[in-house]
């Protein structure tokens, strides 16, 4: 077990937190470099959504459910990408795709689980502190779990968290960004063979 995981405060099974992933030069580097990507809004049954985000190696269109290769990861995403597999424990190959978010003020990300052709999720937080709010069913409502990410900090998702908790970020007043790395599942990786 790592030394930080005896530390951490017990959260979720599966959810793995840590601060400080990249510096505050590193940080407003990227977070210049995700702004100079063509942003689009998120679409959902035709509505349009007020976070803007841009896929790199794979998509996944809720629109359409299309799924598959899309451009390859930018250069300036490898490193963080590398950063991101060494907290996650992961070959940094398996994060075969990397979602760019802006969140402009007024937007957030409505309660969810990532899509079953992902495994992993390793996201990294930028800007401004956000609440990561998790809720799991149970009879009669749910439980329910915040979790604090700094800027700047990352977390990873993966067994119960992942699985069986769902995920969202309220709507904030103030702008965000964020970086999620995605590996692809069994069924992710049985639609690339089809
Ligand atoms: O912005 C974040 O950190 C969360 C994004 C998220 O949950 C997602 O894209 O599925
Ligand atoms: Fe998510």
């Amino acid at each position: 077990m790592l030394q930080d995981d005896l530390f951490a405060p017990p959260l979720a099974s599966g959810l793995r937190l840590q601060p400080e992933l990249v510096t505050p030069e590193a940080e407003r580097a990227l977070i210049a470099r995700i702004d100079e990507v063509e942003l689009t809004p998120f679409r959902f049954q035709g509505w349009l959504g007020k976070r803007v985000t841009a896929s790199f190696g794979w998509r996944y269109d809720f629109d359409s459910a299309d799924f598959g290769p899309t451009t390859p990861l930018p250069e300036w995403l490898l490193p963080v990408r590398a950063a991101a597999a060494g907290f996650a424990g992961l070959p940094a190959d398996d994060l075969v795709q990397a979602l760019l978010i802006r969140y402009d003020p007024g937007a957030g990300i409505g309660w969810h689980r990532d899509r079953p052709v992902f495994e992993h999720v390793v996201g990294i937080s930028l800007g401004v502190p956000a609440t990561l709010r998790f809720r799991r069913r149970k009879p009669g409502g749910f439980d329910r779990m915040n979790v604090l990410l700094p800027p700047r900090s990352i977390y990873h998702l993966s067994g119960e968290a992942r699985h069986l908790w769902e995920h969202s970020i309220a709507e904030m007043d103030v702008t965000r960004w964020s970086i999620t790395f995605r590996s692809l599942s069994a069924k992710g990786l049985a639609a690339l063979r089809r």
